[in-house]
């Protein structure tokens, strides 16, 4: 089986990724290997190759034939002691083909170690990424993907020399004319030493990308996917794999320090916008934020001046890049409480129209929460139905306990959603719809709420127009226009996005609001129905009763 110059001749075909011939002439450093050829299928069915064509030393060329069956085993290698003990095992029986001899002035002329590497595969790329080397010229292994077939043969390593792909001499060609061949599919099931899920908090195409080091071999994703993260070794480029599709693949994504990065420009551009937007405007203490909350939803125009300029200096610990969340894995047992849904979005977007629709739409399922007040019940309302009518000492008492996710003042009297009243609607198997501002979202946001948190953006502003121009919108100022509103409402929504966009489960565009509640009626169907809902890691070790200042999970 041996062949002159080599000590060492393996046969291994794992049932997956086809079949992989190895000889090496026993000098076999990482400094010193050299692959000299890659050799992939040209049959639809065939799992083994007929002919195995190596390439020695970029000129000599020698062809081999191969039988099928070539030896089975179901291993996977890790190098270098698996390799071995397969090459013994190999090595017992008398496999065809054996290796032609290898030209004496072929290995005179190098002082390198020879290695030739087959791998031939069924459908599977090589999963791996090349650059050309500076100095020399020479294409060689930038990076071995995860779960791919030359990370499985153990066989490659990044920095060996790639001289030749399919019988196809790599010499005069460019990185791109080769990289179509070398991206990565990962086996279903397969295991990954690093193992992360997160979901995305932002689109990537790598189309769009000109940093992306190979296109072909990286990963698309749209904000809320949930993927899965095998490899955290390079600063830059993280290595992952798409959850729930049979068909995983490991490609490239962006790290979230590169994501950072390249955000953070846009990040400051949209503080700028906002400050200049606040001095310009006289009235945004009231034009932006959610008008039907009676009790403090507005936030003064000082304190979002400020705001935005802790943002703008970067001093605004909340205000990060949306890169990814970790999150893990909620079972549902059809027991449990649903989860709380939160809507939230700019004043007017539409958030109260869509929970009078979902409330209307099914009465049996989903429910608001009752408010609590001091002030005193009047003759027609129920206590309990209308308010919780409370007296002032125990209101205070809550709010010291921080049990009301918003509460304010009005005429001398307390008004606010308590925690319990959520808990309660909860408890009776109801789908509890709470609409609050983004900023409130942390009273809710642990393992018991569960919330799935819906955001409600408008569309752009000539649907804007065209769409509301039925609608009747209660300007703050007699002056204003609905005009004014229109552009305030998106600038808040974008404010909001960033600020608070790693919050949001769900983005629904109100544009038509008949779309816009079809969309929401059908992703909150489709929650009801998940096996699986993945929320995020921090819940598992939050409290009700933690304070929420910051966001640990968030990688
Ligand atoms: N897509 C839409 N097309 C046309 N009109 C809409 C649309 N969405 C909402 N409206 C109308 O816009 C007005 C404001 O909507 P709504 O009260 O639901 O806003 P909101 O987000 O709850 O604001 P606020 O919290 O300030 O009350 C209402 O008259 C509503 O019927």
């Amino acid at each position: 089986m041996n062949s002159p110059g080599s000590d060492a001749v393996s046969y291994i075909s794992p049932e997956k990724c086809g079949a992989v011939l190895t000889c090496n002439t026993g000098r076999n450093t990482a400094s010193q290997r050299k692959i000299l050829s890659i050799m992939f299928p040209r049959g639809k069915d065939s799992r083994c190759s007929d002919s195995f064509i190596a390439s020695m030393h970029q000129l000599k060329i020698v062809h081999m034939q191969m039988h099928q069956p070539m030896c089975i085993l179901n291993v996977f290698l890790s190098p270098p002691q698996s390799l071995l003990s397969v090459h013994d095992a190999v090595a017992q029986r008398d496999f065809e083909p054996t290796l032609p001899p290898i030209p004496d002035d072929v290995l005179e002329e190098d002082d390198n170690s020879v290695k030739i590497v087959s791998l031939i595969k069924t459908k599977e790329p090589l999963g791996a990424t090349i650059k050309r080397d500076e100095s020399t010229g020479a294409i060689v292994v930038a990076r071995i993907m995860r779960g791919g077939a030359a990370d499985k043969s153990g066989l490659i390593h990044e920095g060996d020399e790639l001289k030749e792909v399919n019988g196809v001499s790599l010499e005069y060609k460019k990185p791109k004319e080769i990289l179509p061949l070398l991206v990565s599919r990962a086996s279903p099931g397969q295991i990954f030493c690093f193992s992360l899920f997160v979901r995305t908090l932002f689109d990537y195409d790598p189309k769009d990308d000109p940093t992306i080091p190979c296109k072909e071999a990286a990963l698309a994703f749209k904000r809320g996917d949930v993927i899965q993260i095998v490899s955290k070794e390079e600063d830059t480029w993280w290595q992952a794999c798409r959850h729930g599709n049979g068909n995983t693949w490991a490609g490239l994504i962006p790290s979230q320090q590169l994501q950072e990065r390249s955000s953070s420009s846009a990040v400051d551009l949209t503080a700028t916008t906002l400050t200049r937007s606040l001095k310009q405007q006289n009235t945004t203490e009231t034009s932006g934020m959610r008008r039907s909350f009676r009790l403090g939803r507005r936030g003064s125009r000082a304190r979002m001046a400020a705001q935005a300029r802790r943002r703008s200096a970067g001093m605004d610990s909340l205000v990060r890049t949306p890169t990814y969340v970790e999150v893990v894995p909620y079972h549902r047992n059809p027991l449990d409480p649903h989860r709380l849904v939160v809507l939230v979005g700019p004043s007017s977007v539409g958030v109260n129209e869509l929970k009078r629709r979902l409330l209307i739409s099914d009465p049996e399922r989903y429910s608001v929460t009752v408010p609590h007040t001091t002030r005193e019940k009047r003759r027609q309302e129920k206590d309990g139905v209308d308010y919780h009518f409370v007296s002032f000492p125990v209101f205070e008492e809550d709010i010291l306990n921080h049990r009301f996710i918003e509460y304010g003042r009005y005429r001398g009297h307390y008004y606010g959603t308590n925690l319990d009243s959520v808990l309660k609607m909860m408890a009776e198997g109801k789908v509890c719809l709470l609409d609050v501002h983004p900023n409130k979202i942390k009273h809710v946001y642990t393992f018991e709420f569960k919330p799935y948190v819906v955001f409600v953006k408008p569309p752009r502003i000539e649907e804007l127009r065209l769409t509301r121009r039925r609608a009747k919108f209660i300007c703050d100022e007699e002056e204003k226009k609905p005009e004014e509103d229109f552009e305030d409402m998106i600038g808040l929504a974008e404010s909001m996005e960033s600020r608070y966009g790693h919050l949001f489960d769900k983005v629904i565009v109100n544009g038509d609001i008949a779309t816009a509640f079809r969309e929401l009626r059908a992703d909150l169907d489709e929650l009801e129905k998940a096996e699986v809902h993945w929320i995020p890691a921090e819940w598992i070790c939050s409290s009700p009763t933690r304070s929420h200042s910051d966001f640990t999970g968030w990688i």
